[in-house]
């Protein structure tokens, strides 16, 4: 859907975005990750069509994405990470102005809102003054705003900053709402577990660079070495042992207090797949749990390195 290739944007002699490259297949939520300053924003503004690059190439839907900046823009919904509401409109009557602005005829606009504000779980804030609603919701109606002209992409700046965990969960949820109406989405955020339970696909950037990408099993064990997979069998324990000593990238094996093994694992998903096939066959297995580490530790090892080699 979204395709970037050695994108550079350069502000004056410093680069901001440094060479990157990253596909987002249709229907899926694509996270960039990466500290303050690390070049999401300008990434996210560039996709946007509202910042020009320094060099690269971007295709959104096949065509290049500023062959036809006015075709382009009917795809894509901006959510940018800072935004202003206008204090004396009320909430309908916000959307009625970013629909109009869009070039939306009123009357559609207006059929549109009340599902619109369904969604983000504003309804029954219709016709309250969009000043009086907390941050977060107005959080979710930034959001609204973005959909008014029901576009295809989704290019969201960090969304949930500075909002409180339950509300978090909640635009999360929208999130996957959204996605499970066929929207493909891509969403920024320096705060990683938020987005490893979103999230299909996965880039990190540092200073500019994305040194990480794919999906999240991916970069997960892109970045780790091993896996730790807790197997426990009936009968034979000492025989599943002996097997699973024998097995290739299998580590090591430890059997805990509880009466599981734990495996240390060099295998990617596949070979692990494979593995509790094979164990299948051979033993009653009662459970077989691969333990990961979470995002942001993977992320804290990546920006750890970076900046020691620094
Ligand atoms: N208009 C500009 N002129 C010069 N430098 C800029 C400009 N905009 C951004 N930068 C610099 O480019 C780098 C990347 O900024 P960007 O806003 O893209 O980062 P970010 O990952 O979105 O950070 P944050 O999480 O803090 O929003 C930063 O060093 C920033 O200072």
């Amino acid at each position: 859907m979204f395709k970037v290739e050695n994108l550079v944007k350069q502000y004056g002699n410093f680069t901001a975005v440094n060479d990157i490259s990253f596909n987002i297949e249709k229907g899926s939520i694509f996270g960039l990750i990466g500290p303050n300053g690390a070049g999401k924003t300008t990434t996210m503004r560039i996709m946007a069509t509202l910042l020009t690059k320094t060099s690269g190439k971007i295709e959104l839907g096949g065509q290049d994405l500023y062959k036809n900046i006015k075709e382009s823009r009917k795809l894509l919904g901006y959510m940018p990470d800072f935004f202003g509401v206008y204090d004396d409109l009320r909430v309908s009557e916000y959307l009625e102005f970013y629909g109009e602005a869009y070039g939306l005829n009123l009357i559609d606009v207006r059929k549109v809102i009340p599902d619109l504000l369904e969604l983000v779980g504003l309804a029954h804030k219709r016709e309250d003054f969009v000043n009086n609603l907390s941050r977060g919701m107005k959080q979710r109606l930034c959001l609204a705003r973005t959909l008014i002209h029901q576009p295809e992409v989704l290019i969201l700046d960090e969304p949930a900053s500075g909002l409180d965990p339950r509300a978090r969960v909640e635009l999360r949820n929208i999130i996957k709402e959204l996605q499970k109406m066929g929207k493909t989405i891509l969403i920024s955020s320096h705060i990683l577990l938020e987005l490893s339970q979103l999230c299909t696909h996965v880039g990190i950037i540092v200073d500019g660079k994305m040194p990480i990408l794919g999906s999240m099993e991916q970069v997960l064990s892109q970045v780790q070495g091993n896996v730790l997979i807790q197997i426990k069998v009936l009968e034979d324990v000492e025989g599943a042992r002996v097997w699973l000593l024998e097995q290739q990238k299998v580590v090591d094996v430890t059997l805990n207090n509880l009466g599981a093994f734990e495996v240390i694992y060099s295998g990617d998903e596949r070979e692990m797949a494979k593995l509790l096939k094979d164990l299948s066959e051979k033993f009653l297995v009662l459970s077989f749990n691969p333990q990961r580490q979470n995002l942001e530790e993977v992320f804290m090892e990546l920006t750890e390195v970076n900046g020691s080699e620094a």
